[in-house]
C-alpha cells in the first residue's frame, strides 16, 4: 500500500491522515497506530494547572459516552482495543481528498492539505497504516535497566552517554577526559564490531522497510557511523543506544524531513555522547549537517539546565524558553529536538518515577507547546498525551477508560465518504475535506477549563471541509444539514462575523445516526490560511496571544514556515506540491513581501529582544533584555548599585558567557547567551576568591585582592 505521509503544518489538523479516497495513510508509521489529535495547553495557557479530580465533571458522562457510541470502534480500524489502549494518544486525522473528482472542475488531489508539510508519498513498506503494532513498552510494564554487558566495563561510558539524552544522573558531568580513562577500547578498534554489525545491519535493514530514505547514501554514511560513535552504548530501556538514533530519525523522515534533517537526526547525540567532533561531522558530511548537529547540542544543553532549575514551573521563564529555543537555533534543529524527546518519551517507562515526572513536566510546558508552535501537531499530540499518562495518570486511566469506547474512527471514515458523495452529487468542488477525533488531553483540558462533562464536548469527532469560495461555504454547509440532523444552537458564522482576530468559518454540530455529535467547519483556503497560519493561527488561539511581542509571533511564524518549506520542498515524492491549486505559505522562501506575516528573519534584524539564560550561585533564569544590550547591561542588573564594572584579571573570577571568561563588557547579547555569574572554581585555593565574589554580589560592593587590578564597580 502506497502510503501518503502527511502531517499539515498549515492546513490540516494533527496527526492528519491523509488518503487519496479509500486509502487510510498513517503519518507516523511506527505510531500510526497510536497517532492522536492534538490538544490545548501550554505553559500559559489557563488550563496549565491540571490537577484535581475528574468525578464531577464525568457525572453523567459515562451513561451518554457508552450509549452514544454506538459506532464502529476505531480499535477495529487499527488495532485490538487492548488494555495498552489506555495509553497510547487516543486520537487521529483522517483526509480525504477529492481524486474521485478529477477531470472538469474539480482538483485533483493526490494529497490531502496543499500546503501540509509532508504531503509526500513517503513509501512506506513498514506495516500498513493503521494496523501497525505498536511498541511493547507504551503499557509503562517493561521495567529496563542498564545493560552494559556481562563485564559492566564500559558503566562509566554508558552513564556518560545517555547522561545527556535522557538525564539519568549518572556522572554525565565528567568530562571527556575522565571518559577516556574508562574506556577500554578506541573507537576506532572495532570493538565488537563482529558481534554488533550483524544487529546494525538489520537494524538498518529493518529501517530502510519503514523509510526509503535509509537507503540514502548520506543517511547509510550517518548511520554507520552513528554505530560507530555509540558502539557499545545502551539506553535505560536496554535497548542499544543506535537504536534511539534511527528511531528519532525515522520520525523526522515520517514528517517528510529531507536527507540533510534525517543525517542530523543520526548523529544527533553524537557531539555530546561520543568523540564526534564538529569538525569531523563538518568533513564528512558538511555544514548543514554539523550545524544542525551542534545545535541539537546546544538545545540539549539548555534543556538540561531548565531541567534541572525547574524551569518548565515559572510560566513567564517557560515562555521565554519557547522563544529563544525557535529564535537562537535553526528551527529544524528544534524538529530534531523535538523528535529525540518524543522518542525519549516513548521510553520514558525505564526511567525511576521521580525522573518521569521531571521530563513529563518539561516536555508539557517546553517541548509540546514547541511542536504546537511548529505546526507538527501529531508530535504535539503524542507528548502532550505521554506527559498526561505520567503526571495525572489517575484522570488518565479514568478518561482512557471513558473514551476508549468514544473513539470511533470508522465514524469518521463514513461520515467523510457520505459528504464527499453528497457535495459530488451538488457539483461543490473542494480542496480538503478531512476529519480528526479530539485527543485525549485535549479533552481533558477542554473538560477541566470549560467545566463540561464529557457528553457536553461536541467536537470529539470533527470534520473540515476547505471550498473554493464563501459561496461554496454556505452551499456546502446545507449539503451538511441535509445529510444529519443540525444540533440547534451550534451553528456559528464566522464568515458574517469574523472573530476579532480575524478567524473566519462556519461552524456546526450535527449528529451521526442521531447519536454522535460531529462539528464540521467549513471554511475557504484564505480563511485556512488565517486559522492556520495567520493572527488567528490555532497555537495562538490555543495559547492565547494576547502576551505574545510580534517579535514572537513573528519569528513562530518564520520557524513554522522554515520548518514547513523544509519538509514540503526537500520531500522528493512530492511533485504537486507546486501545483497551481495548493494552499501555500504566503510567499516563496526565502523572501519575504513586506505584510507578510511571516517577515522575521531570524538574526537579520535586531528589533526583538533576547533572551538569555543566566545562573548565578546555582540558580538558573531566562531573562529578557532589550536589543543590543551587552553584557555590561546584564551585569548591571545582576548586582545592585554600580551599573559600570569592569572585569577581573584572574580568568577564573570572571563570570563567563557561553562557558568562556568575559573579556569584553560591550560584548552583545545574543539569543540563548548562557551567562555564569558566579563561575564554578575547581580549585580548593581559590574558594577565599569566591566568597569574596560572593560578597561582591551580596554588597554590591568593590571586589579587590592585594596584587591583582581587579575590581568591580566604578
Ligand atoms: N485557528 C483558529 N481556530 C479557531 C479559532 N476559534 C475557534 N476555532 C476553531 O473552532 C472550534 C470551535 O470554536 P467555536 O465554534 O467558537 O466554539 P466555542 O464556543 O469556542 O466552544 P465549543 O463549541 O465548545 O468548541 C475550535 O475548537 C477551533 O478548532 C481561532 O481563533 N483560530
Ligand atoms: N472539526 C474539525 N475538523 C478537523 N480538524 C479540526 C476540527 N476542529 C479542530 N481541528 C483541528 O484539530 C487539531 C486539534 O485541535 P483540538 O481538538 O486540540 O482543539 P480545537 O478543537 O481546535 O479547540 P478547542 O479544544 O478549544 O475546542 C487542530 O489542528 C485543529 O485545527
Amino acid at each position: 500500500m502506497v502510503v501518503a505521509t502527511t502531517i499539515a503544518l498549515y492546513a490540516s489538523p494533527p496527526s492528519s491522515v491523509c488518503s487519496t479516497p479509500h486509502q487510510i495513510n498513517a503519518c507516523d508509521l511506527d505510531l500510526s497506530s497510536r497517532s492522536s489529535s492534538a490538544s490545548p495547553s501550554t505553559s500559559s495557557s489557563p488550563q496549565k494547572p491540571i490537577v484535581g479530580g475528574l468525578s464531577s465533571l464525568f457525572s453523567g458522562a459515562s451513561v451518554k459516552s457508552s450509549a452514544s457510541i454506538g459506532v464502529e470502534e476505531f480499535s477495529s480500524l487499527r488495532h485490538d482495543r487492548s488494555e495498552d489502549l489506555k495509553d497510547l494518544s487516543l486520537s487521529s486525522s483522517f483526509c480525504y481528498s477529492p481524486a474521485k473528482f478529477v477531470g472538469s472542475s474539480y482538483h485533483r488531489r493526490d494529497h490531502q492539505s496543499p500546503i501540509s508539510v509532508l504531503h509526500g508519498p513517503v513509501s512506506c513498506s513498514c506495516s500498513p497504516p493503521m494496523r501497525v503494532s505498536r511498541d511493547r513498552n507504551l503499557d509503562g510494564s517493561f521495567h529496563g535497566s542498564l545493560r552494559v554487558g556481562a563485564s559492566g566495563l564500559f558503566n562509566g561510558f554508558v552513564r556518560k552517554a545517555v547522561g545527556s539524552c535522557v538525564d539519568y544522573e549518572l556522572g554525565s558531568s565528567s568530562s571527556d577526559s575522565d571518559l577516556v580513562d574508562e574506556l577500554t577500547f578506541t573507537m576506532e578498534d572495532g570493538f565488537g564490531a563482529d558481534a554488533r554489525q550483524p544487529y546494525a545491519r538489520d537494524l538498518l535493514r529493518r529501517a530502510q522497510l519503514r523509510h526509503k530514505i535509509f537507503k540514502d547514501e548520506s543517511v547509510i554514511k550517518a548511520f554507520y557511523e552513528a554505530e560507530k560513535a555509540h558502539r557499545g552504548q545502551m539506553r535505560a530501556s536496554g535497548d542499544p543506544y543506535l537504536q534511539h538514533c534511527v528511531e528519532t530519525a525515522m520520525l523526522l523522515a515520517n514528517i517528510g524531513a529531507n536527507s540533510t534533517v534525517v543525517v542530523a537526526g543520526l548523529l544527533h547525540d553524537t557531539m555530546d555522547d561520543s568523540f564526534m567532533s564538529y569538525d569531523y561531522i563538518l568533513r564528512n558530511f558538511g555544514a548543514g549537517v554539523a550545524d544542525l548537529v551542534e545545535g541539537v547540542s546546544k538545545l540539549s544543553q539548555l534543556s538540561k539546565l531548565a531541567r534541572e532549575n525547574n524551569t518548565a514551573c515559572k510560566t513567564v521563564e517557560a515562555d521565554r524558553l519557547h522563544t529563544m529555543f525557535l529564535a537562537m537555533a535553526d528551527a529544524r534543529a528544534v524538529l530534531i529536538k523535538l523528535a529525540d524527546r518524543l522518542h525519549n518519551m516513548k521510553t520514558l517507562y525505564a526511567l525511576s518515577p521521580v525522573k518521569q515526572q521531571r521530563f513529563a513536566k518539561e516536555t508539557l510546558e517546553i517541548f509540546a507547546p514547541l511542536a504546537n508552535r511548529l505546526g507538527i501537531s501529531t508530535w504535539k499530540v503524542q507528548l502532550e498525551n505521554l506527559c498526561f499518562k505520567h503526571l495525572y495518570p489517575q484522570q488518565h486511566n479514568e478518561m482512557s477508560t471513558m473514551l476508549e469506547d468514544s473513539f470511533d474512527e470508522a465514524m469518521i471514515t463514513s461520515a467523510i465518504e457520505k459528504l464527499e458523495q453528497a457535495l459530488k452529487k451538488e457539483g461543490i468542488s473542494y480542496h480538503v475535506l478531512c476529519g480528526r477525533h479530539k485527543s485525549l488531553y485535549s479533552i481533558y483540558c477542554k473538560m477541566l477549563k470549560k467545566k463540561l462533562t464529557v457528553d457536553e464536548i461536541h467536537d470529539i469527532h470533527g470534520l473540515r471541509l476547505i471550498v473554493n469560495n464563501e459561496g461554496d461555504c454556505y452551499k456546502a454547509l446545507r449539503v451538511v444539514h441535509g445529510l444529519w440532523s443540525e444540533v440547534p444552537g451550534k451553528l456559528k458564522d464566522y464568515i458574517t462575523h469574523p472573530k476579532f482576530n480575524g478567524y473566519q468559518s462556519l461552524h456546526t454540530v450535527v449528529m451521526d445516526n442521531g447519536t454522535v455529535p460531529l462539528e464540521v467547519q467549513i471554511r475557504t483556503q484564505e480563511m485556512h490560511l488565517q486559522a492556520e497560519f495567520g493572527f488567528a493561527a490555532h497555537w495562538r488561539y490555543k495559547e492565547g496571544d494576547c502576551k505574545y511581542s510580534s517579535f514572537v509571533l513573528q519569528m513562530v511564524e518564520w520557524a513554522r514556515w522554515v520548518v514547513t518549506w523544509h519538509c514540503e520542498t526537500m520531500s522528493k515524492d512530492r511533485s504537486s506540491i507546486s501545483s497551481s491549486d495548493s494552499i501555500k505559505p504566503p510567499c516563496k522562501f526565502p523572501s519575504h513581501s513586506g505584510d507578510c506575516p511571516a517577515s522575521y528573519k531570524p538574526n537579520s534584524s535586531q528589533d526583538g529582544p533576547v533572551y538569555v539564560i543566566v545562573i548565578e550561585n546555582d540558580k538558573m533564569s531566562v531573562q529578557e533584555f532589550p536589543e543590543s544590550s551587552t553584557v555590561s547591561d546584564l551585569l548591571s542588573r545582576a548586582g545592585p548599585g554600580s551599573s559600570r564594572w569592569s572585569i577581573p584579571a584572574k580568568e577564573e573570577l570572571r563570570p563567563r558567557l557561553n562557558q568562556r571568561p568575559v573579556s569584553d563588557l560591550k560584548w552583545k547579547l545574543k539569543m540563548g547567551d548562557v551567562v555564569e555569574l558566579t563561575p564554578p572554581i575547581p580549585d580548593e585555593s581559590l574558594s577565599e576568591y569566591r566568597e569574596e565574589i560572593q560578597r561582591m554580589y551580596d554588597r554590591g560592593l568593590a571586589f579587590s585582592r592585594p596584587g591583582a587590578v581587579v575590581g568591580w564597580g566604578s
